[in-house]
């Protein structure tokens, strides 16, 4: 029998990438803090955050429905790492501008953290995608912000609008880690687990 897999997650393009795998799943979202100790390791830290999704997620679960057979829990999360700096989702428009004229002209990695919960098992891994942006003038940034408004995206941007398909100049490793989720390793690891 084919369990129930369970995206923890409220973003569009994680349910169209699970929906474009032809991934059968349902969803639940809790409100987490998305917090992380300083300390830790940069790479950590998506894992770790997508673990207080899928928990939060879990508990909800279990609080409603006890004990009935266990469902798979996917989570994730996705951060821009420029240089040694994390860079979350942009607070206001010249949040929003700052980041970009920071991209613009550089390379940066962009870091997905996934958990998987099945039972007492979990899974995790991170996959890293590196990007480079051309230059960028201020015009284009602006008008990019202010037509897209890019408030919900890691980084103040995403590869698959207008200014991914115009502003970037290469990309190394898997295209559709940097809209959110590692798809085919999620694929994967589903399948490892026999759910798929
Ligand atoms: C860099 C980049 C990010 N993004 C998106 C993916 C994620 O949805 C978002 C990063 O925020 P996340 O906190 O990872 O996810 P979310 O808040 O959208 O959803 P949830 O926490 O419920 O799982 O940025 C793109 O769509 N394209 C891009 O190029």
């Amino acid at each position: 029998m084919q369990q129930q897999v369970i995206l923890a997650s409220q973003s569009p393009r994680r349910k169209q990438l699970l929906e474009w795998a032809e991934v059968p799943f349902t969803i639940v979202v809790k409100e987490t803090a998305e917090t992380y100790p300083e300390s830790m390791a940069i790479a950590e830290v998506p894992v770790h955050i997508a673990r207080q999704k899928a928990l939060a997620v879990r508990e909800q679960l279990q609080s409603e429905k006890p004990a009935v057979d266990s469902p798979v829990i996917l989570a994730a999360d996705t951060v821009v790492v420029l240089g040694k700096r994390i860079i979350g989702k942009p607070k206001s428009r010249q949040d929003a501008i700052d980041t970009l004229t920071d991209l613009a002209g550089q390379r940066h990695d962009v870091i997905t953290g996934v958990v998987i919960l099945h039972q007492e098992k979990e899974i995790s891994f991170y996959d890293v995608t590196h990007v480079e942006f051309h230059y960028l003038s201020a015009d284009e940034i602006a008008f990019y912000v202010d037509k897209y408004k890019p408030y919900d995206k890691a980084g103040a941007y995403a590869i698959q609008e207008w200014i991914g398909v115009v502003g970037i100049k290469s990309i190394e490793g898997d295209f559709y880690n940097v809209m959110g989720l590692p798809v085919s390793r999620v694929v994967r690891a589903l399948k490892d687990l026999s759910v798929l």
